[in-house]
């Protein structure tokens, strides 16, 4: 992807001398002659820096850094004058920009001060990015066909651009998927912005997408940016999507056919540079078949698909996976006995992965840094065994689902929605639906 500059400058010979030269060094340019028109370019996309003449037909540059400051916090900016004025300099520094320079501006200079700035950017991002990285559970594959087909299919999606669908049950890690393609994809130093289509129906689903305009409803008292937005240059997931409302679904093939759209209640058509993977734990032949899901939207977004097998059809890699987990619990010096294990291989695993791993955590802490016992593995085949007297809180296993708990869980979670649904032993689209079916 091309280095974008917004370049606002009135005088016809300075733009185009400034074209001249950074076009040839490989730099994407948008042009603005003057405030209003760099408005609208900057409320529209993402910029990696922007370079404003101060003396505009409609306004000074130094006044407009506090208005790109409010779309891109961290973009560089790099103000130009027609005179060396060292009050004026400071006054530049001081509300935000990055560099001021005078005319006729040295463009080799300019080039230079650029890349410095734009490689600290990258890194700045890339450490960001790293950080989050760190976070994240470790994907684990594992070595059945199905896995290593899905992993093939996976590595083609990191290094394509096109759009990907995910489909398998719930806990399969259809999530954990669209994060590894992302953090394996050019777009890795960019945002992966994530929204679950079952949490938020119709227009609550339409402005989380697209963002509204100041007064567009009610509530609106400010502009505010969608997720097509904040995904500009990374990855948008929308998870769910087969749970997606048809006029929102209408909407949506809008922005990727015409890669354009609007925020709810404005006039200006915005541009966005996403990739979108999409996932969903529902028969989307069935929804087609209902006149639930369009097959035109269908066809955008299957380009790619990934179906990944649940737990119980891939057997071959539980103890591999019961391996990887329990490491990841910081058990590596444990193992499961063969009693454990045919008690785990005769289970159905409705919660897959997921399931899985709660199972597992709940041993360990019962086990208290002792050996794996069959005891603790109980539920497994419908029957639950009681706790012994000695063993710490299991985590919960609810159903149906309590209020109570279930905001007991979100406190103890500091709100994230995904770690409560994990206390709780259920998907999170689980969670979503219970909540949302309390109005919560
Ligand atoms: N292959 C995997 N490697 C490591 N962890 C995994 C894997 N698959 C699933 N998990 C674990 O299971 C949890 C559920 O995974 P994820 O949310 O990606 O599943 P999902 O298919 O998107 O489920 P849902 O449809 O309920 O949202 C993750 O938090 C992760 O801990």
């Amino acid at each position: 992807m091309k280095t974008h500059i917004l370049l606002v400058e009135d005088d016809v010979a300075s733009r185009f001398g400034f074209i001249h030269f950074f076009s040839r060094e490989g730099y994407a340019i948008t042009e603005a002659t003057g405030i209003a028109e760099a408005t609208e370019a900057i409320a529209g996309q993402r910029f990696d820096a922007v370079i404003l003449d101060n003396n505009l037909p409609d306004g000074n540059g130094i006044d407009f850094i506090s208005t790109v400051r409010t779309y891109d916090g961290t973009v560089p900016i790099i103000i130009i004058t027609g005179t060396a004025d060292i009050p004026l300099a400071v006054e530049a520094m001081q509300r935000g920009a990055d560099n001021f320079l005078t005319k006729p501006v040295d463009n080799a200079g300019l080039s230079a001060f650029l890349k410095k700035t734009l490689e600290i950017g990258v890194l700045k991002r890339r450490v960001v990015a790293r950080q989050r990285l760190e976070k994240q559970e470790e994907m684990f594959w594992g070595n059945s066909a199905a896995m290593r087909q899905a992993f093939d299919l996976a590595r083609i999606a990191a290094e394509s651009d096109s759009p990907v669908l995910l489909t398998g049950e719930t806990g399969t890690g259809k999530g954990m998927i669209a994060k590894w393609i992302h953090r394996n994809s050019s777009r890795s130093d960019n945002e992966f912005v994530e929204v679950n289509c079952s949490c938020l129906r119709g227009e609550l689903l339409a402005r989380e997408i697209f963002g509204n305009a100041r007064g567009a409803f009610t509530s609106a008292d400010q502009d505010r940016k969608g997720l097509l937005d904040i995904a500009d240059r990374g990855t948008l997931f929308l998870d769910e999507i087969g749970d997606m409302g048809l006029e929102v679904q209408a909407q949506f093939l809008k922005v990727l056919e015409e890669k354009t759209y609007r925020r709810l209640g404005d006039v200006k058509l915005l541009r966005s540079n996403f990739r979108l993977i999409c996932a969903t734990n529902r028969e989307i032949a069935n929804l087609l078949k209902k006149g639930l899901f369009r097959q035109d939207l269908l066809f955008r977004i299957n380009l790619i698909t990934i179906a990944i097998p649940p737990l119980r059809q891939r057997m071959e890699d539980l103890p591999a996976i019961i391996a990887a987990i329990l490491r990841s619990l910081g058990r590596d010096d444990t193992s499961v006995g063969p009693e454990i294990m045919a008690l785990l291989r005769g289970y159905t695993w409705p919660g897959n992965f997921r399931e899985l791993h709660n199972v597992l955590e709940r041993a360990h802490l019962l086990a208290r840094g002792g050996s794996l016992l069959p005891a603790y593995f109980f539920g497994l085949n419908g029957a639950a065994a009681p706790l012994p007297a000695s063993a710490a809180p299991v985590p919960r296993a609810l159903k149906p689902l309590d209020m109570q708990q279930i905001q007991q869980a979100l406190d103890e979670a500091d709100g994230c929605v995904e770690k409560a649904a994990a206390l709780l032993n259920v998907s999170r689209a689980t969670l979503y639906r219970r909540l949302k079916q309390n109005g919560e």
